[in-house]
């Protein structure tokens, strides 16, 4: 009975505790249109390798979704779905819409656009962007001044698929992100909207980042954020994420209470490396995965801890610790067995790391979803005893991102 309390309780709370806790509901975004939007010329803005053939694309994320439902039970949200709710309220719809028009400067088209788009296709041009001849057909006598037709006067969000990114849920509560890129600023934007109005999660959320009154957040993005035990969490000081970022969301994570310690982790500002969970990722209460590289040149490490809440204002702590990046797991992860992308094979390592072959996602203890092109990894992974489900990536790959990235977990068995 009491079981079953807890698990009522815990369905739903916007909170995790594990990486790897038996699923039970996830976030993903089913790439669109957006995807139709890469060209070569403006692939490096948005931030992919290559221009990827959506049907294909289409059909390895529905090989991933089906595959994270069958072999988890879990409930699989879809981000379109909950952006057309929340966007039924028109007061929020034109904001998103006004926003989205700021940089080609087209904002005083907002009440046009929500005049004469339906809600849906209001959610699909949030994600898929707008081309200006693809507004003139619906307003004729449209006034895009000095603007191309076939710029974009709401750009798209081809990212939207790395699902991981935009927020992340930690033991205290939900990290929104604020994203260091332009081309993925949206993003944010719109978790936040679903999060905060959504009736199924709004009254769940217990926001952490970005802290109250500040309007122009440092940047953090969710996949520098990893917990690491029911009360430590890491976050990467990375490409994407700002020390200061780190700060204040650790102020806030320790002022909570839930969590007693946040690592900063520093890794080299590369591509490869963008986020943490592209170096490691955690299986199991002993075991994680990672790309040895980055674990033997990651050596800037800190730990945050509360020293006191003196009068309403909370104090922390910055021990800078200068252990390695594995030092910093062992100090937190008892037992703890470590296994190298490729076996730690040179030859192959840096190429299967390249395509995320240390981001793979956790359906449960021991038991994760990897990307078939990891073939070395992904056998080093089975010796190791973890059951390995494996998914095509042809197409899902070319946005340089894996399967943790495509992930949002809602709710996990508590472990
Ligand atoms: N957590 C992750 O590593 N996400 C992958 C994001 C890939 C995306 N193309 C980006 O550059 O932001």
């Amino acid at each position: 009975m009491v079981k079953l309390d807890e698990e009522a309780y815990t369905y739903m709370n916007l909170r995790l505790n594990s990486e790897f806790g038996t699923l039970r509901a996830v976030l993903m975004h089913r790439p669109g249109k957006e995807i139709d939007r890469l060209t070569p010329y403006n692939k490096e803005f948005l931030l992919f390798e290559d221009v990827p053939y959506l049907d294909a694309l289409q059909r390895e994320h529905d090989a991933f979704s089906n595959l994270i439902k069958d072999a988890s039970g879990a409930k699989v949200y879809q981000l379109r779905e909950l952006l057309i709710r929340v966007l039924y309220d028109e007061k929020m719809l034109l904001g998103l819409i006004r926003d989205s028009l700021k940089r080609s400067g087209l904002t005083h088209l907002a009440e046009d656009i929500v005049e004469r788009y339906s809600t849906a296709e209001c959610a699909g041009i949030l994600t898929g962007g707008l081309k200006v001849h693809e507004l003139k057909r619906k307003i004729p006598n449209l006034d895009a001044g000095e603007i191309m037709d076939f710029a974009f006067a709401i750009a798209p969000c081809p990212n939207l698929y790395f699902q991981r990114d935009p927020m992340a849920l930690t033991p205290g509560g939900i990290v929104f992100s604020s994203m260091k890129m332009e081309g993925r600023q949206r993003e944010a934007d719109l978790l936040r909207t679903i999060f905060e109005n959504h009736p199924e999660f709004k009254d769940n959320v217990n926001k952490i980042y970005p802290v109250n009154g500040h309007d122009n957040p440092p940047s953090i993005e969710g996949g520098d954020v990893i917990v690491l035990s029911h009360e430590a969490v890491a976050i990467g000081n990375s490409e994407r994420t700002d020390e200061k970022a780190i700060y204040h969301a650790a102020k806030a994570l320790l002022a909570e209470g839930s969590v007693q310690r946040v690592y900063e982790v520093h890794l080299p500002k590369k591509r490869q490396y963008m986020h943490l969970d592209t170096v490691f990722t955690v299986l199991d209460e002993n075991l994680v995965l990672t790309y040895p590289d980055a674990m033997n040149s990651v050596f800037q490490t800190s730990l945050y801890t509360l020293k006191e809440i003196k009068d309403d204002k909370v104090h922390i702590r910055r021990e800078v610790l200068n252990e390695s990046l594995v030092k910093v797991l062992e100090r937190e992860i008892p037992h703890l067995e470590v296994l190298a992308t490729a076996d730690g094979n040179p030859d192959y390592s840096m190429r299967e790391q390249w395509f995320d072959g240390a981001n793979v996602f956790a359906i449960g203890p021991r038991r994760v979803i990897s990307y078939n092109r990891n073939v070395h990894t992904n056998r080093a992974l089975r010796e190791m005893g973890v059951e390995v489900l494996e998914i095509p990536s042809s197409e899902l790959s070319r946005g340089l991102g894996g399967p943790r990235c495509m992930t949002m977990p809602l709710s996990r068995a508590r472990v």
